[in-house]
């Protein structure tokens, strides 16, 4: 890794508290580069500050952090704009807001739905619209968002999941065609299983089925994604599949039949498994 390839760069981390998100706001750190960590509860906001200033190698770096849910705009408004004007437009928005609530459908209520868009599509929109404006003006910047394998093919028990990553996606898509004239650049990044806060708290929750599938994929550590990642952003490169999620992407894009007979078919195995 070029040792201070974010050298006078600032970037926004919605997100940048826990997991993936913290490991990258280091990396960034080490390598040169000021950071704005955004999440909700500021003790820990705290802690990562601490712990980020003492990774500092250049005289003008700066660590600011600020609490904020991702999904209130009229909160996230004020507090960029505020930022901006103390500072400068930033460089890169890292969005990395989002969790997982897996679960077997039928005990799920529409409200589970509706809770798991807010904050993983939401979530990530509204920081997006709040820059965008003054990425536009400037006819710069970039912007990571945050999907999953899951937001590429699906697998039982993600049904609130599931769809707000292929939101993302989605969302992704329409933007990096239309802001292209604005010289906006867009990532994707694609995370397999990645041992963060998240998913220890989504495996409190988790069906045995889903547990038992999911080791057919190699559990990353957040360090080692938050590399993959940063590489992606380094390289300007559209999708960023850290580990096997590269793997099974290319299979499910050219033999979609084989992947969905190999799940169908561990699925049932795990069924019997369980005596179901
Ligand atoms: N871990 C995994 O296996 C995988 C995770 N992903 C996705 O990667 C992203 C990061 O995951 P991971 O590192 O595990 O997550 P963590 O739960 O470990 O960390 C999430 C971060 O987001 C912040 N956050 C959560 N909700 C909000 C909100 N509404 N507003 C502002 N900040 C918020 C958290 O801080 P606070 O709680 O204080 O707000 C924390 O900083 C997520 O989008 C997740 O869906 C994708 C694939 C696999
Ligand atoms: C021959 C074809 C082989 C294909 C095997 C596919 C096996 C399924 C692996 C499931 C991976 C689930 C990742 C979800 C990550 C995520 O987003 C959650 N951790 C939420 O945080």
């Amino acid at each position: 890794m070029e040792k201070l390839y974010f050298k006078d760069k600032i970037a926004i981390i919605c997100g940048g508290s826990k997991g993936m998100g913290e490991e990258t706001s280091k990396l960034i750190v080490k390598m040169g580069g000021s950071v704005l960590i955004i999440a909700r509860d500021m003790e820990v906001l705290k802690t990562v500050a601490e712990e980020l200033n003492q990774l500092k190698v250049i005289e003008s770096q700066f660590v600011e952090f600020f609490s904020c849910d991702t999904t209130d705009m009229v909160k996230l408004k004020p507090l960029i704009k505020d930022f901006i004007n103390n500072h400068r437009v930033p460089d890169y928005l890292l969005n990395l807001v989002g969790y997982a609530y897996p679960q077997y459908i039928e005990k799920l209520t529409l409200d589970d739905f509706k809770r798991n868009m807010d904050v993983n599509y939401y979530g990530q929109l509204v920081p997006i619209l709040t820059l965008l404006p003054y990425f536009m003006k400037e006819k710069r910047g970039f912007i990571a968002n945050t999907s999953s394998m899951m937001g590429y093919f699906g697998m039982m028990s993600y049904a609130t999941y599931c769809p707000s990553k292929f939101a993302i996606v989605g969302l992704t898509e329409a933007l990096r065609h239309e802001l292209k004239p604005f010289n906006i650049g867009f990532s994707i990044l694609y995370p397999p299983d990645t041992d963060t806060p998240g998913m220890a708290k989504e495996n409190e929750t988790k069906p045995e089925e889903c547990k038992i599938l999911s080791e057919t994929v190699k559990l990353l550590s957040a360090e080692e994604v938050a590399k993959v990642f940063i590489k992606g952003i380094r390289k300007k490169k559209y999708n960023i599949l850290p580990g096997e999620a590269k793997m099974v992407w290319l299979l499910y894009r050219y033999l979609p039949r084989l992947v969905r007979w190999f799940m169908d078919g561990d699925y049932k195995k795990a069924r019997k498994r369980l005596g179901k």
